[in-house]
């Protein structure tokens, strides 16, 4: 579904340029559900907005849903949904309306348009709020407005970008709730990007990371944390003079790094924590040091990304990526592949249709339209 090699974007800033993507080269196959995650300014929408033809790269290839980004840009917009992170749906319009005329930029005759409409406001759960205005709607509501209208033209890729910012839990849940049945009923490929690591985590089969324009990582959820980052044990000594020595034994367990001691509570990273805790428990009680308490925690996708770069994704949100390519920056991290390839799923139907023109000019376009909407 989305093929792309080398694909790079650079903008001029005022005394030189920002490398936003530096050669990304990613491979979805139809019906995955992948997360695309990183800081701040990592490149994130920039390489959305090239995959969806709405930024034309700088160089590099990429083939999205069968058609070249570059070459046949309305081809792609065709065949693909994309939710920004702004409202889609203008206000003067109730939510219908929207939608058959989203339809109808498509290319979609009216009649098919109305059906489709029908379809997307049942699917989203939308039918009782079909008459009233988008500026109504709650958070939630009108973020699934906007999922609908990326969903209008039956497109069987869709990109979300940040689908659940800004929203409260329960109206977060209920998005994904409704995501997720394009993937279970649809066999949509659907493709996220997201700051809720637990998003990533719990609903993509894929995760992407990104960092300065530049894939660092690239796996299952679980992969990545066993590869990269592993488990942690936390032990706390019955005796508070003991927290050196067990710090000390922590440090020669098989595997382990990142020895810390907080407060009374020696912190260890190790491998595999079911074989590593009961070998420390052992070691301490040889010497001499009994446990008063013992945890052990599966590691956060936060934990893989501060394992590669040495930051937390938090600690990295005013990160910028660098102006140039200078050696020995932050963006020369290698590419961390986990081993066990995502599973594969079907594409869904497309239909025809048209839309805007991908912005060459190098500006940003932070509209938050459906792909097809700049053909209005
Ligand atoms: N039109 C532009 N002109 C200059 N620099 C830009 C432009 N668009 C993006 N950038 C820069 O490119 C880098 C990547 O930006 P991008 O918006 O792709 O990051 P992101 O990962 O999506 O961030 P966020 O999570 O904050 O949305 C940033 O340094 C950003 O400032």
């Amino acid at each position: 579904m989305i093929h792309a090699r080398g694909l790079t974007r650079r903008f001029k800033i005022k005394g030189g340029d920002v490398a936003a993507v530096r050669g990304l080269d990613l491979d979805v196959p139809a019906g995955q559900t992948v997360a695309f995650l990183g800081p701040n300014g990592a490149g994130k929408s920039t390489s959305l907005r090239m995959l969806t033809t709405l930024l034309a790269p700088t160089s590099g290839t990429a083939v999205v849903a069968g058609r070249d980004v570059t070459a046949d840009p309305a081809g792609v917009r065709a065949r693909i949904g994309y939710v920004g992170q702004k409202n889609g749906a203008g206000d003067g319009f109730r939510a219908r309306d929207e939608l058959i005329t989203q339809g109808c930029c498509y290319g979609l005759s009216r009649a098919h348009a109305r059906r489709r409409a029908d379809e997307v406001l049942e699917l989203l759960d939308l039918l009782p709020l079909a008459r009233r205005t988008p500026g109504t709607l709650s958070g939630g509501q009108r973020r699934r407005l906007d999922i609908a209208l990326g969903l209008v033209h039956r497109p069987g890729l869709i990109f979300l970008d940040e689908p659940s910012t800004g929203l409260d839990p329960q109206s977060r849940a209920d998005v994904w709730r409704h995501v997720l049945r394009l993937r279970t009923e649809y066999d949509t490929t659907i493709f996220f990007t997201t700051h809720y690591l637990e998003e990533a985590d719990t609903m993509a089969e894929r995760v992407v990371i990104i960092d300065h324009g530049r894939v660092i990582a690239d796996g299952t959820a679980d992969r990545l944390k066993d590869e990269l980052a592993g488990d942690r044990l936390a032990v706390t000594p019955a005796e508070a003079a003991g927290v050196t020595r067990a710090a000390e034994v922590a440090a020669r367990l098989a595997g382990a790094a990142e020895v810390t001691v907080t407060g009374g509570t020696v912190g260890v990273r190790v491998p595999d924590a079911r074989t590593a805790m009961p070998e420390y428990l052992r070691a301490l009680d040889a010497a001499g040091v009994p446990a008063a308490s013992a945890e052990m925690t599966r590691p956060t996708l936060d934990d893989v990304f501060l394992s590669l770069t040495g930051r937390t994704l938090r600690e990295s949100d005013d990160a910028r990526p660098p102006a140039d390519d200078a050696p020995g920056t932050p963006a020369e991290t290698p590419t961390r592949s986990a081993s066990d390839a995502p599973p594969t799923g079907r594409g869904g139907p497309v239909d025809p249709a048209g839309g805007r023109a991908p912005d060459a000019s190098g500006d940003a376009d932070t509209s938050g339209t459906a792909a097809g909407r700049g053909a209005r």
